[in-house]
């Protein structure tokens, strides 16, 4: 079902773990800071209101989402956390940049949840123009920030 067809921001709270024993690290990327900073509002209002508490709450920002995959590395290797949310923005521009800063995020991701032991959440928007970034971000689709939220606390508590 593509984003158009749902809403990324709908969710029963009742199927949704209480997240106050939680911690959670939150990579956010300054590139389109317009579109990562309703992404992270997104995150913290459904994480607040599925129980986390702010103090457990871990936030960094990176320049790019490139430098997504060496935040939430660093984050997992020196901060005592549940799971890490990741957050960029990318927008299609004129040459093929686009496609090798998405599929290194991606592969960065991945990689990273290969490798430890803690979910890292991937809340990176790929898109072709402005208008979907907004969309997703708070806009007629939702927000993804709250779809990886909720992602967060259910793994942070898988099994
Ligand atoms: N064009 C976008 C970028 N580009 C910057 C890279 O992510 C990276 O910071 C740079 O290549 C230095 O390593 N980043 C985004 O997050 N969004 C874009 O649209
Ligand atoms: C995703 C990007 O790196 C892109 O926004 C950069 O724009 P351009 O391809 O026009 O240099």
């Amino acid at each position: 079902m593509a984003t158009e067809n749902k809403n990324l921001s709908v969710y029963d709270k009742s199927t949704i773990p209480n997240a106050k024993t939680l911690r959670f690290g939150i990579v956010v990327s300054e590139w389109n800071d317009t579109i990562t900073e309703g992404l992270y509002n997104g995150a913290i209002d459904a994480l607040m209101d599925c129980g986390a508490l702010a103090e457990n709450i871990i936030r960094w920002n990176v320049p790019g989402s490139f430098e997504l995959t060496f935040g939430c590395k660093k984050m997992l290797a020196t901060q005592k956390i549940d799971a890490v949310i990741a957050i960029g923005s990318v927008i299609r521009g004129e040459t093929s940049h686009f496609d090798y800063v998405c599929s290194g995020v991606t592969q960065g991701i991945k990689d990273l949840n290969i490798a430890y032991d803690v979910p890292v959440i991937f809340c990176v928007l790929t898109d072709d123009n402005l208008q979907q970034s907004l969309d997703r971000s708070g806009g007629k689709h939702g927000n993804k920030g709250t779809e990886a939220a909720i992602a967060a606390i259910k793994m942070a508590t898988l099994g």
